[in-house]
């Protein structure tokens, strides 16, 4: 019999009265797991070696887990306090319980929602019964969140094994309230077959393969004689994960199609832009809280000069005194030094002005089309709905004679392309638009209702200084939203950011 050295070692390694898993014998071997499957299947294939699978689980307590291992599960704690308050004797008030408890945000709830289950007693219009003959150190998921806690910190590893004793009821139920985090592997192990003993008995020659053609291989013309491995298909194999384009980018581009598929221009403009761009054009007052409303971030830069003068003039008159025949204005202060300062944009409805002005592209006859799907910044605060800085699909249709119809006929048709079909407006106010709808889609997993877009019909105030004589529907739809709609992410942090969930960029498909 030949083998490889490698294939010989791995026999030799492996045991004909024990099974010994894979990973061990790779350690014993100094070589890596992926290496020794690799050869092991293909000992198997020469019936030399036996491999058997088994599932193996091992354990962790979440932070979570560790924090109530620690300072008590709620329920227990609520228990005590009840017992403290003579709520054995009598019902006591819950507010009170609570507060004895120490028992705060949203492990109150976890405390109530347990502690009827477990039989620690009644909870009923406020008041709080306590069974005496409950035995909270009896606990079961207490002693089994203490056991899988007690063997991490001996064993000094993340993970352990399901300790001795303990039920799979118990953990599944643990495990449920994310206290403790199970995972199963499959586990390989190997024994050496009859034909390995006496293989290995009656003495092995080993014959060097080569596993890659290299260069030097190839120059020397030594590839002619060297025998090389075999490849084995059906070996385990890390998974190699290269680069791919980002998913709110890949949704971006198939925004991108749609409404050019829809007869849209995309618009280009700057990010950083003077507030002239942002918010003058938009009859936005300069003293009037919507101009912080985006809480905008103000750059440290010169002013920018090369904004029309005529359209400055007339933009100026627009706020000062209105527009038309009833237009009032604002009467407010309104200078050109903040309509030159530099912003980052906070929405992308500036690239609407530069374009309907005829700035960017001079003068535009109806009908016309124009979108973007590009970044906007807002200084919010972060949380599950909110970043600094988001994707907005701004668009806009300049034609005679638009309606309210035209605008909600064109959401429904530009969300049917996503298979979003129950889009639900609701009246709104912009200072820029007159009617103003917010758009409503139903998020997929936790039915509740998003905004995902504004927009309405830009009002006279903002179209006659503009110079623009026909009707223009506007609105601004935001990205990541329609992301949360199409893969029911309820957290943009899981595709944005230092917390994105690699493991969901990776996964999710976007389906062109
Ligand atoms: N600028 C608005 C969107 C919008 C654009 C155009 C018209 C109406 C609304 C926003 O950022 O929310």
């Amino acid at each position: 019999m030949r083998l490889t050295e490698a294939q010989l070692a791995v026999l030799e390694a492996a045991s004909a009265t024990d099974e010994r898993p894979i990973d061990d014998l790779a350690a014993d071997l100094g070589e890596k797991p992926e290496t020794v499957t690799r050869i092991v299947f293909e000992l198997e294939e020469e019936g030399l070696l036996e491999v058997s699978e088994s599932e193996a689980v091992t354990l962790a307590a979440t932070e979570e887990g560790r924090e109530y291992a620690d300072a008590g599960l709620p329920e227990v704690r609520l228990h005590r306090a009840a017992i403290e308050a003579g709520a054995d004797e009598e019902p006591a008030s819950m507010g009170a319980v609570i507060g004895r408890s120490g028992l705060e945000g949203p492990a109150v709830d976890i405390a109530l929602s347990n502690y009827a289950r477990k039989g620690y007693g009644t909870i009923d219009a406020g008041e709080i019964t306590a069974d005496p003959d409950a035995d909270p150190d009896a606990d079961p998921e207490r002693l089994a969140l203490e056991a899988v806690v007690d063997a991490t910190a001996d064993a000094d590893e993340d993970r352990v094994d399901p300790p001795e004793g303990v039920d799979g009821d118990v953990l599944e139920s643990l495990e449920r309230r994310g206290l403790v985090d199970r995972s199963e592997s499959t586990v390989r192990s190997v024994a050496l077959s009859d034909a390995g003993v006496t293989a290995l008995m009656e003495g092995i020659e080993t014959a060097e393969t080569v596993d890659r053609l290299t260069p030097e291989l190839l120059t020397s013309g030594e590839w002619a004689d060297v025998e090389f491995a075999e490849y084995n298909v059906e070996a385990d194999a890390e998974t190699a994960t290269g680069g791919r384009k980002h998913i709110l980018r890949q949704t971006a581009d198939r925004v991108k199609d749609v409404l050019v598929g829809m007869g849209f221009r995309e618009m280009e403009g700057p990010h950083a832009d003077s507030e002239f761009w942002i918010n003058d054009c938009l009859f936005m007052p300069q003293d009037h809280p919507a101009r912080t409303h985006w809480d905008q971030f103000a750059l440290d830069l010169p002013p920018m000069e090369q904004i029309p003068p005529d359209l400055l003039e007339r933009v100026e008159r627009a706020h000062r005194e209105g527009w038309g025949e009833d237009g009032d204005g604002y009467h407010s202060p309104w200078t050109e030094d903040v309509a030159r300062a530099i912003d980052l944009r906070g929405h992308t409805t500036s690239l609407s002005m530069r374009h309907l002005s005829g700035f960017a592209l001079g003068d535009l006859e109806p009908p016309r089309r124009f979108f973007s799907v590009e970044k906007v910044y807002r200084n919010d605060t972060l949380d599950p709905t909110h970043l600094l800085e988001f994707f907005q699909i701004e668009g806009w249709v300049m034609a005679e004679d638009l309606s309210v119809r035209d605008l909600m006929g064109t959401f429904e048709e530009f969300y049917r392309q996503f298979g979003i079909t129950d889009v639900q407006f609701k009246p709104h106010y912009n200072p820029y638009t007159e009617p103003s709808f917010e758009l409503f889609g139903r998020h997929p997993e936790t039915d509740e209702l998003i905004e995902i877009g504004n927009s309405g019909m830009f009002r006279e105030e903002v179209l006659g200084p503009l110079g623009v004589e026909c009707d223009v529907m506007a609105w601004g739809l935001a990205l990541e939203r329609l992301l949360m709609l199409m893969y029911g992410f309820d957290d943009i942090r899981d595709v944005h950011g230092t917390l994105c969930d690699l493991e969901l960029l990776r996964e999710t498909e976007v389906v062109r």
